[in-house]
């Protein structure tokens, strides 16, 4: 089948196509219901019960289809977001510097950018300024004027900028505009930290997540550029807005849905007040008069990572037969 001719009329969501987001991606597609099967070695796969097609594309390419209204959804990293953001101010400084900006005609055109609709709860590392680890250099500031290896390179420009704008004095921003960055910046496309120990930079920017990576190579971080974490991103013009809610709505759900229990316990009705403080619920907490004088049932939502000591605490106030549930999706407004 020719899907690219199959497009027309569909929501266009993308997806990473590998690396550390795809799995949890997947199950969140899974999770919210969008059917689809996809061809081996193809990046388009049509939904079977919605009119969306997933594209599946780089994770650091994803904000520029979705920043350019070229796809209504993404998910991505949020530093591949700011990323692609630092890349469009560098962009427009280098306009503003050679007179070709048009203010007039930028704000004419199709509205351009990334929204941030949820946060999806994975994913969630630092990009880090990381430095030999028995080395001479302590902050950032040391790094100036070196060689600095990384993916990112505009935050990493952004960084080194700030600093050295500090270390100069400089706060004029046409003097900002011209002034060029010491710092130089080297763009690697992976395995960055293995720069420092090749001899090809004096200190890196990348991620970290446990520092497994960081530390396996001799090197240690002395500062943090950014904290990201996987986000659900949407264009500034999506083809059919109202689809994009649901999606949102129906992702919401999921992510809702693995991060609480739902919690049932009996209570006698004079420790209820007590027992609805250890168990608020998202709203309120569900009650229910039991058939036993003097009793109520309650059950409520409680984050998962909370959810030992609320039932220690339950029972500390008096209540039994407390069961824990897990949620298989919800919906709220
Ligand atoms: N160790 C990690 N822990 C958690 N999230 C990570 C980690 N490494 C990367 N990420 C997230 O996943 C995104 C994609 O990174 P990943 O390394 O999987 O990319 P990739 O598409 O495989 O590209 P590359 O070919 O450059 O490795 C990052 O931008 C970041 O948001
Ligand atoms: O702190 P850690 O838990 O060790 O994770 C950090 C590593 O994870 C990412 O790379 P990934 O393993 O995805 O491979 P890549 O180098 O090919 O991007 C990142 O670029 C770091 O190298």
């Amino acid at each position: 089948m020719d899907l690219v001719n199959h497009l027309e009329g569909r929501l266009l969501f993308a997806v990473p196509k590998k690396g550390r987001l795809l799995q949890a991606a997947l199950n969140l597609l899974e999770g919210a219901d969008i059917q689809f099967r996809r061809e081996n070695r193809l990046d388009i796969a049509l939904v079977k019960n919605l009119p969306i097609a997933l594209v599946f594309l780089p994770a650091a390419d994803i904000p520029t289809f979705v920043g350019e209204g070229r796809v209504d959804l993404g998910i991505t990293g949020h530093d591949q977001v700011q990323e692609h953001d630092a890349g469009t101010r560098a962009l427009a400084r280098a306009r503003r510097m050679s007179n070709e900006w048009d203010p007039a005609r930028a704000a004419a055109g199709k509205p351009q950018g990334c929204e941030t609709v949820l946060d999806l709860g994975f994913g969630a590392c630092r990009l880090q300024v990381q430095v030999p680890a028995k080395g001479e250099y302590a902050t950032g500031k040391d790094l100036i004027g070196k060689n600095v290896g990384t993916s990112f390179v505009h935050l990493a420009r952004e960084y080194f900028a700030r600093l050295e704008l500090e270390q100069e004095g400089i706060t004029d921003p046409v003097q900002m505009d011209a002034r060029k960055l010491r710092t130089k910046i080297i763009e690697l496309s992976g395995s960055v930290e293995a720069a420092c120990a090749l001899g090809v930079a004096d200190g890196i920017v990348d991620l970290v997540e446990s520092g497994e990576t960081m530390k396996a190579a001799g090197l240690k971080a002395i500062d943090t550029v950014v904290e990201t974490s996987a986000i659900l991103i949407k264009s500034k013009a999506p083809s059919n807005p109202a689809l994009v809610d649901l999606i949102a709505s129906r992702i919401r759900g999921v992510i809702t849905a693995q991060k609480y229990v739902l919690c049932q316990y009996n209570v006698p009705r004079a420790k209820l007040a007590d027992a609805t403080g250890i168990t608020p619920g998202k709203r309120a907490a569900t009650v229910t008069s039991l058939d036993e004088e003097g009793w109520v049932a309650v059950s409520a939502m409680v984050e998962k990572k909370r959810i030992a000591t609320v039932m220690d605490d339950l029972v500390h106030v008096g209540a039994t037969d407390i069961l824990v549930l897990d949620i298989h999706n919800t919906r709220s407004s």
